[in-house]
This record gives C-alpha cells, structure tokens and sequence, in this order.
C-alpha cells in the first residue's frame, strides 16, 4: 500500500469561544515525514485531532484529493491511523489484544482474528521489541512500553497516512531511534506519509524531511528542517537560547546557559 497525499487547508479550531488553531494550512507528499514542532499549547495535538476528525473545526482535510469530512469511519481508518499522546488504555485487555484492535477497519464486523491478522500483529509486535510482552495485561507494561504497544496497533492498521502524537516522550534515546527509524523504514519502502507532532527539535531535525512551526495556533514557519531550525526562530518563538548544529542527516539543536 502506498502513502496518501495530505492536504489542510484553512483549518481554524477553538475551544468554547478561545480559537487555538487559526487558518493553518499544512500538505504533506506521498512518503514524506512533516513533524509539526512548536512550543506548549501552540495548537499542536488540537491539530491531530482535528485531521482525524475528533475535533470540530472550519476548513478542509483532504486525502489524495479527497475531502474527509463525509468520509464513513471504517473507510478513514483504513487509510489513516493515529498513535494519540495520552491514549486511553482499557483495562484487562492483553497486550496482544490491544494492538489486535489495529486490525478492525480490515476485518468484518465481530469476525475472529484471520492468520493474516494474527501474522501482522506478531511482525509489528517484534519489529517493536514487545513481543515478549504478548500476553501481558497492557496496564501492567512500563509507560515506554505502553508507547510502544500504542505505536504497534496504528502500524497493526497498515494505514496510508501516519498521524503520531509525541510517540517518543516515554521513551529513552535507544528506543525513541528504534521507533523513529521504523516509522523512516516504512515511509521509505511503503511510501507511508506520516505527519508527527515532536517535542524533541534534534529529532524532528534528524527525522522529518519538512518542518512546520505552529506559534498560537499558526503556521510561523515551514519548510527543511534547515530553514525552519534557525536560532532566531527558537528564540523568537520559544523563548530559547539554543545553537543549532548540522548534523549528518540535518540540524541538531544544543540548548546553551
Ligand atoms: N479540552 C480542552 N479544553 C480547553 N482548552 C483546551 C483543551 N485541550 C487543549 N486546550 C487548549 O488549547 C491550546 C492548544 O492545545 P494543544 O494540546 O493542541 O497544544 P500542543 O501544542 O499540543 O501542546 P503541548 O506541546 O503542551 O502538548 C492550549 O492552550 C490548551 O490549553
């Protein structure tokens, strides 16, 4: 399966009567990695959520040319999969369960797992390093490993578009650059899109080839992670005092006394 093209366009959102997202237009390519940085509350789960339709919001989200807002659930699940900041995990369910759920928008309604199912669940469960966890109640896992369970069912789901909230912030350096090159590995064999949210600027400069700088619910800045990494920007939009150094695979950001 190929990646899908991803198109925002003019999406403005608030919460009661405060508006958080203002006129944001962001296109992601086929395969491309767009990480969406900015400083807290700059609007940027609120902008997840509002691509995968969870929020109301003005304006348009188009996959391959095609507006999602009467799109049928089953049929944007099949396409586009979100691993969520704070997911809500259930209770007493394994973890083998929970990223079995990933499969649902591939199944029919209350049918049993297919082999194919059980294979894709087991791949993804390893390729994570959680195999060995299977048959663990998922609240018993540590909070990196939960992210990793929660990373394994939206790759369970096989999408065209990744959406990822924070999927590193749990995670140590070894496991946040395992999860990082899986999700490259993927988008670069299958042309997954993927659109991340990243807190971790050095990262979002290594891994996404565009950037977008969301300050009080706007597009500050977008472009290379080169052109938007800039020590004046961080220091006009968050207040940082930061050197930004180039790294082999682009900018890495040193935050200096
Ligand atoms: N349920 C809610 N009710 C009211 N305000 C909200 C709600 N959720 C978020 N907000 C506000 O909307 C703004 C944007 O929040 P959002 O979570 O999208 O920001 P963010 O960029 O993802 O932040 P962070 O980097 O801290 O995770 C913030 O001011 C936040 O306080």
């Amino acid at each position: 399966m190929t990646g899908a093209r991803i198109e925002v366009v003019g999406l403005t959102a608030a919460y009661g009567r405060t508006r958080v997202l203002d006129t944001v237009r962001v296109t992601v390519e086929p395969g491309g990695w767009l990480a969406v940085i900015g400083p807290n509350g700059s609007g940027k789960s609120t902008l997840l959520r509002c691509i995968l339709g969870l929020h109301p919001h003005e304006g348009l989200v188009r996959l391959d040319g095609v507006d999602t807002s009467g799109m049928p659930r089953r049929q944007r699940a099949r396409q586009v999969a979100y691993a969520p900041q704070l997911p809500v995990l259930p209770e007493g369910v394994s973890t083998r369960d929970y990223v079995m759920l990933g499969r649902t928008p591939h199944r029919a309604l209350l049918s049993a797992p297919r082999a194919v199912d059980r294979q894709v669940v087991a791949d993804v469960m390893e390729r994570l390093e959680i195999g060995a966890l299977a048959g663990r109640p998922l609240r018993t896992l540590s909070g990196g490993e939960q992210q990793r369970a929660v990373l394994a069912r939206a790759l369970a789901q096989q999408p065209r578009v990744l959406l990822l909230d924070e999927p590193t912030s749990s995670l140590d350096l070894g496991h946040a650059q395992q999860v990082l090159d899986l999700v490259d590995g993927l988008r670069r064999q299958d042309g997954l899109t993927v659109l991340s949210t990243l807190h971790d600027l050095t990262l979002a400069g290594q891994y996404a080839d565009r950037l977008a700088l969301l300050s009080r619910g706007r597009v500050a800045a977008e472009g290379t992670p080169a052109e938007v990494l800039t020590t004046a920007a961080l220091q006009t939009y968050y207040g940082a005092r930061a050197q930004v150094v180039e790294g082999p695979h682009g900018p890495a950001v040193l935050p200096v006394r």
